[in-house]
């Protein structure tokens, strides 16, 4: 497996010697008999840290691949501005770990969305789902015109052939795949489950760190691109396209990964979220959670964030005089969480690796009677928070649970129940 390391990199590759042309994007031949194409991430007329796209050098133009489309269902993949039947309830809600199915779902027919926001159309929003993935997409190919995926294996390595190469992601990493990417999903390792997010906003970008400078949180040699890699397979397939909130599936003759060579700033990576470089507080209290941001996908509104993309990984716990969880808090964000390994410390049972929970706007929450219990008593001596990896799609956009989220046996009946223990220990006297 070959990556190239960085960001929104200028990146440029070719599978075969050659296929790349020189000094220009269209010459009136390209090498090896490809077709050159344009694939835009944003209006051509972007401001410049925003204006991503990528030119692609292939056996067939995508327009053989994509053009005769018949209507096909995923019904429990959900778009926004889908809502479901009214909640039962607004408050807070957790689920236990969704089953793998034995019967065969490939990753595309495994996607079950929990939550949506905003309108798809309007390229506003975004929606969190859970994938259950039992098995391969052979000479089955999938693209998403509604948004980018952010792809969080839990469980099982994934394999994407993608247009632009191959991305092996397991759990602890992450792989984004920008919106109009064709690729194929399989299974490295058995079974696999994870999160999604579609988002359909702009595509992800690392946040200013400010005051922080020019190192650490995600750092950009660590993001990784794959590089080229064709298939020229004549072989009969099936091309499907999210598009709108409906799925449309074409029969091709052979496969749409036949990308040779390209360059340009628009592609698929993956990064592992190991390598994120936490800050925190030396001295003393909580910081706010938007130390942890990952990648985030600006919104039109300076420094609020469409979504953002935050976890919680293994780190030192120095604070002095200071409670040490998460405080209880009322955000004008929602926020989905889900865990990848080990415990939360807000949420030390209950909340599962594979779980989800949905804070949603301004409804209050904060760590469960357990979890305040011992931070308030605990020694605070220096200590490592380990076997932990936790991560919150957080959105500016309050987050409307679907009919399939509500029904789920999964759901967690008495999840407000967790905060009962918290007696009132109000004193007037000291
Ligand atoms: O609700 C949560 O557990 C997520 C969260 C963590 C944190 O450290 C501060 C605020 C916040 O919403
Ligand atoms: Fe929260």
């Amino acid at each position: 497996m070959s990556y190239m390391s960085g960001f929104g990199n200028e990146f440029a590759s070719e599978a075969l010697p050659g296929a790349l042309p020189e000094g220009r994007n269209s010459p009136q031949r390209c090498p090896y008999g490809l077709y050159a194409e344009q694939l835009s991430g944003s209006a051509f007329t972007a401001p410049a840290p925003a204006n991503r796209r990528s030119w692609l050098y292939r056996i067939r133009p995508s327009v053989l691949h994509a053009r005769r489309f018949a209507r096909t269902n995923l019904p429990l993949w959900a778009t926004a501005p889908a809502r479901g039947r009214e909640a039962a309830t607004i408050g807070p809600l957790r689920w236990d770990p969704t089953p793998l199915p034995r019967e065969p779902l490939t990753f595309i027919e495994g996607v079950r969305t929990m939550t949506c926001c905003g309108d798809a159309d309007a390229r506003i929003g975004m929606s969190a789902c859970v994938y259950l993935a039992t098995a391969d997409m052979d000479d089955d190919y999938f693209y998403d015109a509604d948004g980018e995926l952010l792809i969080l294996p839990q469980q099982g390595v994934l394999r994407f052939d993608t247009e632009f190469g191959r991305i092996d992601v397991a759990p602890g990493e992450i792989c984004v795949i920008p919106r109009g990417v064709k690729f194929r999903a399989r299974l490295a390792s058995g079974a696999a489950r994870g999160y999604l997010c579609e988002n359909y906003g702009a595509p992800f970008a690392l946040p200013y760190r400010g005051a922080i400078g020019a190192n650490g949180l995600a750092n950009p040699r660590d993001f990784l691109t794959p590089v080229a890699a064709y298939e020229d397979v004549e072989r009969p397939g099936r091309l499907t396209v999210k598009w709108g909130g409906r799925f449309h599936s074409c029969e091709i003759e052979w496969s749409p990964l036949d990308v040779v060579a390209w360059h340009g700033n628009y592609a698929p990576y993956k990064y592992d979220l190991r390598r994120f470089s936490p800050m925190g507080a030396l001295l003393y209290d909580h910081p706010d959670p938007s130390i942890f941001c990952v990648l985030t996908s600006p919104s039109a509104q300076a420094g609020v964030g469409e979504v953002d993309f935050v976890i919680f990984p293994e780190r030192w716990q120095i604070a002095e005089d200071t409670f040490r969880p998460p405080w209880f808090h009322v955000n004008v964000m929602s926020e989905f969480m889900g865990l990848i390994l080990g415990a939360y410390d807000a949420k030390p049972r209950g909340f599962a690796p594979g779980g989800m929970s949905l804070h949603n706007a301004m409804l209050p929450h904060g760590p469960d009677a357990e979890a305040f219990a011992a931070a308030s008593s605990a020694e605070l001596r220096p200590s490592k928070l380990e076997d932990t990896l936790a991560f919150m799609f957080e959105t500016r956009l309050p987050q409307h649970p679907t009919d399939f989220a509500l029904a789920l046996e999964t759901l967690q009946r008495d999840y407000a129940e967790c905060w009962t223990g918290l007696r009132k220990r109000f004193q007037a006297t000291q």
